[in-house]
């Protein structure tokens, strides 16, 4: 774990026992809508892999778990929108139900493509869990089915959520402290 003397990490936006709470309600609304169905994850590489293994564990119904890796380029703290395939499902959607699991919404545009591309495959259906979501900065009208929690416009790192790869490993979130 990174330590709490960092100079770069900030105020907490989240504390651990709010994740772990908040999670198992996601969980237990996502078993309660997904009743009889076998969903897919679809886990969008690398960030939300963290929410992903722990909102799993709480799903109480069959699912199954795919990945993708996607590049949006810009600067460090600004996703740019022109969004770029690293590393595809490995497997067909359609006819599934499909739950892209994200850690953050913050502008929208990464997920705004991700919507538009897995909505060409043909699934039975297709929604959204964001761990995170950022009202203030949101460029695009979505709107995610299952929110975990809205944050103010801070770039937030930790549970998932990195600063140039780093911070991914701290089991809150926190605002990244500007320069
Ligand atoms: O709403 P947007 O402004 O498009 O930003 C959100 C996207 O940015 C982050 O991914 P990132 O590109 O940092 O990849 P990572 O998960 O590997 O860190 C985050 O995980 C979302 O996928
Ligand atoms: O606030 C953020 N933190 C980390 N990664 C991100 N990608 C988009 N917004 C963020
Ligand atoms: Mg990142």
């Amino acid at each position: 774990m990174a330590s709490m003397r960092d100079t770069a990490i900030g105020e907490i936006l989240v504390q651990p026992d709010d994740l772990h709470h908040r999670v198992r309600e996601l969980g237990r609304e996502i078993s309660r809508d997904y009743a009889g169905k076998e969903p897919l994850l679809v886990c969008v590489l690398k960030g939300a892999v963290f929410f992903l293994a722990d909102l799993m564990r709480e799903i109480e119904v069959p699912c199954e778990v795919d990945f993708m890796a996607v590049a949006s380029y810009g600067s460090a703290t600004q996703s740019s929108g022109v969004v770029r395939i690293l590393k595809d499902l490995d497997a067909a959607i359609e006819g599934r139900d499909v739950i892209i699991v994200e850690d953050i919404v913050d502008s929208g545009l990464t997920l705004q493509y991700l919507l538009r591309n897995l909505t060409a495959r043909g699934p039975a259906s297709l929604s959204v869990c964001a761990l995170l979501t950022k009202p203030d900065r949101l460029q695009v009208d979505l709107s995610p089915r299952y929110v975990g929690f809205e944050i103010p416009d801070r770039f937030a790192i930790g549970y998932g959520l990195d600063h140039g790869e780093r911070y991914r490993n701290l089991p809150y979130v926190a605002a990244l402290k500007p320069e």
